[in-house]
């Protein structure tokens, strides 16, 4: 991609912001992205305003079942909030920078922190379906393909060529999050562990699902890494959650399919234990100038 195509793209994300901070009024500190069958967060933002991916400009459009299509702006606990009820893959025949847009859109509308939840399939053997994995850390597949969100030209207005990513994901919310999940008594099926994205759509085989764990994955899934790059690289703070919606399977003695509607049945039987929980972490966020 060349310097210009790397200028278009800024213009592109500035369009975007601009066009969304003349049609509301919320000024969004907090971003936050739904994962698969957990857009139920977004009906809790107060004085709710709805807009369709299909009418803001140069946004990409949601294909998957469980992901609603719209961006909710409002406030949660307090926060003023963005929320994506429904977030975009790579599976969906999206380039990967099209997929992370909403990250840079977010930056330019002023958002410091940036939540994520998705769903995933349990690879470390002491988890168990209905759990929520705090991630601590990912493993990028597609990354070691070539495929990142930063591949070409970097636009230093976002930020600079070789982000790090050892603190990809905050210490201090996570310390937040163990201490909430506690309090609200959720301590049995919290987890924290490391997130594997691969670029889907088809589920792992069981010599897959060994090997990724084998590599250290306790999770994987599909999404959540490239946003998590892009809005480091542009200096917001991420945390991240993964709903074990399915363990993955590991043995071939095992009748077990890996299906969406389990995915998706799953985050309906946790979804307000999640949803107490992120809104109870954003409520406790304290933003200064500098973070
Ligand atoms: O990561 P989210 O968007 O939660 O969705 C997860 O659920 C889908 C598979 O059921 C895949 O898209 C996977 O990434
Ligand atoms: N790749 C992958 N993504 C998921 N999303 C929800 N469950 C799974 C899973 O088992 N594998």
């Amino acid at each position: 991609m060349s310097e210009s195509a790397s200028s278009e793209r800024y213009e592109e994300c500035r369009t975007t912001a601009d066009w969304l901070l003349s049609s509301t009024k919320v000024r969004p500190t907090v971003g936050i992205v739904c994962g698969s069958g957990m857009g139920g967060l977004a009906k809790l933002l107060k004085d709710p305003q709805v807009f369709k991916y299909s009418d803001i400009p140069n946004f990409p459009q949601s294909t998957v079942h469980g992901h609603a299509g719209q961006l909710v702006f409002g406030t949660l606990n307090g926060k003023p909030c963005v929320c994506m009820q429904g977030r975009f893959h790579l599976y969906e025949g999206y380039t990967v920078q099209k997929i992370t847009l909403p990250m840079r859109v977010f930056k330019l509308m002023g958002v410091k922190t940036v939540f994520l939840t998705n769903a995933a399939g349990g690879l470390n053997q002491d988890y168990k379906v209905g759990d929520v994995m705090i991630i601590k850390d990912h493993i990028n597949m597609p990354g070691f393909a070539g495929i990142n969100p930063l591949f070409g030209p970097n636009d230093e207005r976002f930020g600079v060529r070789f982000p790090c990513m050892s603190d990809a994901y905050d210490r201090e919310l996570r310390q937040l999050a163990r201490d909430v999940a506690s309090e609200l008594g959720y301590s049995d099926f919290l987890q924290e562990g490391v997130y594997c994205v691969l670029a889907g759509p088809s589920f792992e085989t069981i010599a897959e699902c060994r090997m990724l764990r084998n590599l250290g994955a306790d999770a994987v899934g599909m999404s959540t890494v490239h946003e998590v790059i892009t809005a480091r690289h542009a200096g917001m703070r991420c945390f991240a959650m993964s709903l074990i919606s399915n363990m993955s399977v590991m043995s071939y003695d095992s009748q077990e399919k890996a299906n969406h509607e389990e995915v998706l049945e799953t985050g309906r039987l946790r979804a307000k234990d999640l949803e107490k929980l992120v809104s109870t972490i954003v409520g406790r966020l304290e933003h200064n100038s500098s973070s």
